[in-house]
């Protein structure tokens, strides 16, 4: 378990990459000694933190990382479009299983359990919190709840076609208003990465460039391809 102080974590990641370990769902590569495995080559090659999916994973991992890790569980519910860390209960496994950050869908749609106590439970097992959202104004009222991390994870994702660029204006909105910005979502790569960082971002998180190899094996695939068509 990390034992770094609240203040620490944030300044351990303040302008850090975390790596986002989340393999293709039911890929060969998922497997939690495996997103261990992705864990700390990720903090060999630099990466200030981790994002880890699953309390399996979390637990396969932690005890090889004292970098802070940001952990969430993903769930699919039939009656509710939330899938990050969308139960009190998920809460509780994650700061058992030793997790320094716990994030939450923080957009305003329907949801199992409201946002507020989804943040008090954080705070009351001792982690920080984090809000996965997709507006400014879904961060303003997560950054009023006191969530200490706010992301622009789910901009893009909220219905419609996902844009292929990262939504940089959100990162500048809400760095503008205060808040400890995560940008994460489509910074696919070390420019993008960087752009996040200039326009204000505190931290990046990256996810899918890193660790689903599946899908970027298929964009060099297509690319390849498409020179002769
Ligand atoms: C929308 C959603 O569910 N995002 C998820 C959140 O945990 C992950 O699927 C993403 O991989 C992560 O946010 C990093 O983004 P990217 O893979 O674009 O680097």
């Amino acid at each position: 378990m990390s034992k770094l102080s609240h203040s620490d974590i944030l300044q351990t990641i303040n302008n850090g990459l975390i790596a986002s370990c989340q393999p293709v769902d039911d890929g060969p590569l998922d497997k939690p000694e495996i997103v261990a495995a992705m864990a700390q080559a990720s903090i060999i090659g630099g990466a200030a933190g981790l994002r880890i999916e699953g309390v399996d994973n979390l637990k396969a991992t932690r005890p090889y990382i004292s970098a802070p890790i940001i952990a969430i569980v993903k769930r699919d519910l039939s009656d509710s479009p939330i899938r990050i860390t969308p139960f009190l209960e998920d809460i509780e496994a994650l700061a058992a299983a030793g997790a320094d950050i716990i994030a939450v869908d923080g957009t305003n749609r329907p949801r199992p359990v409201d946002i507020e106590s989804a943040v008090k439970k954080i705070k009351e097992l001792g982690c920080l919190a984090m809000a996965d959202c997709s507006t400014l104004e879904e961060g303003l009222y997560c950054q009023q709840l006191g969530f200490d991390i706010i992301g622009s994870t789910m901009s893009g994702y909220t219905g419609g076609d996902v844009p292929a660029e990262p939504d940089y204006q959100l990162v500048k909105d809400l760095r503008a208003a205060g808040c400890y910005v995560m940008a994460e979502g489509r910074y696919n790569t070390p420019e993008l990465a960087k752009v996040a960082i200039e326009i204000g971002a505190n931290c990046v998180t990256v996810g899918s460039a890193l660790t689903r190899l599946e899908h970027m094996v298929s964009g060099f695939v297509k690319a390849i391809h498409s020179a002769n068509a």
